[in-house]
Parts: structure tokens; sequence; C-alpha cells
């Protein structure tokens, strides 16, 4: 099991935010949609927020690492990475070749169902849930759920972005929650 830490420390993220773009109306009216892909794009911003992810679980035991499709497999796969962990992806329906668990889940702008390999977690494994933007919190919460079904216990979820006003963090109940960059 990987004791997650690291040497630098940078618990203040406010400079990341020059490194995500606003996009009104997108995919829709009335949304304002959080592009991640300057930050993506710069070597030190995306180097600061995956060793940010990993600073806020620090000392917290993990076995794997949970990244949802397909925005938090970016940043999933680098803090499993450097965390000595196991990676696990959480995938939109009809993309996992194997047997799958399947939850169903509300999003900011539509509706869709996550699946999970029904092998990838085994029961009392501690997983860490990353993704880049917690909005309404329904990714997350069916994430968790998956986990939980497969008997995996959530040693915690981290984000880039939290949208403050959308409420998800309420959706995760007590499960320990971390994010870099906060919004209304
Ligand atoms: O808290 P919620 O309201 O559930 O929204 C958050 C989710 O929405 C985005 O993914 P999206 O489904 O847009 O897919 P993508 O990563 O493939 O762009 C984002 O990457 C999160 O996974
Ligand atoms: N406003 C938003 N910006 C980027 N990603 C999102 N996922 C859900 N809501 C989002």
């Amino acid at each position: 099991m990987a004791a997650v830490g690291s040497t630098e420390r940078t618990r203040d993220h406010g400079s990341l935010r020059g490194f995500v773009r606003d996009i009104a109306d997108f995919p829709e009216d009335g949304v304002t949609y959080r592009d991640i892909t300057p930050l993506l794009g710069d070597s030190s911003a995306f180097a600061q927020a995956v060793t940010g992810l990993v600073d806020e679980f620090s000392g917290v035991a993990v076995d794997r690492v949970v990244g949802v499709e397909s925005r938090g497999f970016i940043f999933g796969a680098a803090v499993a990475y450097r965390i000595g962990a196991g990676f696990v992806p959480v995938r939109k329906p009809g993309k996992l070749p194997w047997a799958v668990v399947r939850e169903e889940y509300q999003l900011e702008y539509g509706a869709d169902k996550l699946e999970i390999h029904r092998d990838a977690i085994h029961p009392g494994e501690r997983i860490l849930i990353v993704d880049d933007v917690l909005a309404t919190g329904g990714t997350a919460r069916a994430t968790a759920k998956l986990v939980e079904t497969l008997g995996g216990v959530i040693a915690g979820l981290g984000f880039v972005i939290e949208l403050d006003d959308l409420g998800g963090r309420a959706q995760l109940g007590e499960r320990p929650v971390k994010s870099l960059l906060h919004y209304s």
C-alpha cells in the first residue's frame, strides 16, 4: 500500500487560476465551463496541480487511484504514478470489455451512467478518487458508490476545481473531499 506524500509542498494553488479558462454557455446556455486545457498544456501548472493533489492526501494510505472518464484519467493516472499506486478507470457505458458494475447519475448538463470492472477493486482496499471538476457531485457520488459496491473504502476524493455553488460536496456525505481551486 502506498502512503501518499511529496517533498514539494504547494498548498497555495491560487496561481493555477490563471490556467483555467472560462467559457460562457458551453456546452449549453447558462453553463460556465471551466476549461483546464491551458493548465494541462503548461508543464509547471500541470506539475503543480498533480503535486497539489498528492499533497492534499499526504499521509493517507491508498491502494489504488480511481479516475473518471475522461478528464479524470489525466489527473488520476498522474497521481497514481506519483504515489506508486495502481490506477483504475471508471468509464462511460459500453467502453469496458469485461464484467462491470453500473451506476446512473445526474450531470450539471444531462444524465449519464458510469461503469467499473467487477474485479478492479478488492474488498477492504483504500481508494483515492480523482477528477478535474466537482460540480453537482453526481459523477463523484456515482463513482464512490461503484467503489463501495465492490467493497472498497474511500480514502478520499481529490479535485482540481470545485464549483461551490453547485453543492457537490454535500452529495459526498462524510467522505474526505479536497479541492485545489474553488469557484462560485
Ligand atoms: O459533479 P458533476 O456535475 O457530476 O460534474 C463533474 C464531471 O463533469 C465532467 O465530466 P464530463 O461528464 O463532462 O466528461 P469529460 O471528462 O469526458 O469531459 C468532469 O470531468 C467531471 O467528471
Ligand atoms: N462547469 C463545468 N466546467 C467544466 N467541467 C464541468 N463538469 C461539470 N460542470 C463543469
